[in-house]
């Protein structure tokens, strides 16, 4: 299943002009406030209309310019999660849940409303009411009620920016669910790239409206050029397997060849799961350190250099065919005398992945 989008929308001052295609799995569309992603979302989504362009799915015309064909929003087939779960308050969970199912064509092939609830864990809650619901459980029931509509494809936008911290860490391993065990592809707007480390499948980085890059996530993230200068929250994606949990509360885990040890993860041996390594929190030396703390000395490629403005620096890093980057001064780059293809190596501490930051 393929989203096929070329949009033209002039919005006040603001004009979008973006065209890309999303394959299986969730594409997330990724950028600074005000970039656009919301407008792309509504859309799609059949809330909007475009000055010019089209939609389509899988080949389907949900809408065109050219042609003049329209399809209104319930037509799309589409389910929408926003940042506020929109339940119906007056309605248990149960009900909410049906109203979902009311949506769903006769001829559809529907999730069974029981794995739904099963893959959500939201059995508990189906006669409770809305109000009676954490943040992160509403948002549960709101994606249980949009997956019953059997929709053809989920828009999610900015689906966890009004949770906190603990309930982003609940919410999110859902969102991996259903990338991974259903056949139904996401479109998702995220401007925190810890969140977009952990989901994407494909990334369309979009900037003023425009779209500035579209990839595979890991070579997008792991791209110094796309990859915010001063955000802290730059950095790498690898996919790693769990390879064993030591007695000492450290897990090794592999990724490709690169072997990595880090605090406990919560998967089995043989997992495979996907660690976001923040850019800050890899040091670079010429030389092969020791007698440090650090559990990771990684050797790598320097690939390229991307020198910022002010005092910093991005290094992107060939980790066993694997891309990392590390944040450092240009002083460090003048000092260490780096340069493309230079051999050195890369050090991570163990405990600075961050939870969110493996999953
Ligand atoms: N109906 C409208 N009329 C006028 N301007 C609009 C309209 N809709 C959106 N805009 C403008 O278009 C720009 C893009 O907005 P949009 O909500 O798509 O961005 P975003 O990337 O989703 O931002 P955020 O991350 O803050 O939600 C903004 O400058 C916004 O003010």
């Amino acid at each position: 299943m393929t989203l096929d989008v070329s949009l033209t929308q002039t919005l006040g001052a603001f004009t979008l002009d973006v065209a890309f295609t999303a394959p299986a799995g969730v594409t997330v569309l990724f950028g600074p406030s005000g970039s656009g992603k919301s407008s792309v979302i509504q859309a799609v989504a059949g809330l909007s209309r475009p000055d010019k362009g089209h939609v389509k799915l899988d080949g389907e015309v949900l809408m065109d310019s050219a042609s003049g064909r329209w399809l209104p929003p319930r037509a799309r087939r589409l389910g929408t999660i926003f940042q506020d779960a929109r339940l119906f308050p007056h309605m248990s969970v149960a009900r909410n849940l049906a109203y979902g199912t009311r949506f769903a064509p006769r001829d559809a092939v529907a999730l069974p409303r029981d794995r739904v609830i099963d893959m959500l864990g939201i059995g508990d809650l189906l006669e409770r009411r809305p109000h009676s619901l954490s943040g992160g459980e509403k948002q549960r029931v709101a994606i249980g009620r949009a997956l019953l509509a059997a929709p053809r494809m989920l828009l999610a936008d900015e689906p966890l920016a009004a949770l906190d911290e603990a309930r982003k860490a609940e919410i999110l391993p859902y969102f991996e669910r259903l990338r991974d065990e259903l056949d139904i592809p996401i479109l998702y707007v995220s401007h925190a790239a810890a969140e977009v480390a952990r989901l994407a499948t494909t990334v369309v980085v979009l900037e003023q409206g425009r779209v500035r890059r579209v990839g595979p996530a890991a070579e997008v993230l792991g791209d110094p050029e796309i990859t915010p200068m001063g955000s802290g929250a730059a950095g790498a994606m690898l996919e790693a397997r769990v390879v064993t949990h030591h007695p000492d509360g450290l897990s090794e885990l592999d990724a490709d060849g690169l072997r990595l040890l880090l605090p406990r993860v919560a998967r089995d041996p043989g997992a495979t799961l996907r660690i976001h390594v923040e850019a800050q929190d890899v040091m670079l030396a010429r030389r092969r350190p020791e007698d440090i703390s650090a559990l990771n000395v990684l050797p790598v490629t320097v690939r390229s250099i991307r020198m910022g403005d002010g005092p910093g620096a991005l290094v992107q890093l060939d980790a066993g065919g694997n891309l990392l980057l590390a944040r450092i001064t240009r002083r460090s780059v003048a000092a260490m005398g780096l340069a493309e293809g230079q051999e050195i190596f890369a050090v991570l501490k163990a405990v600075s992945v961050a939870r969110d930051g493996v999953g």
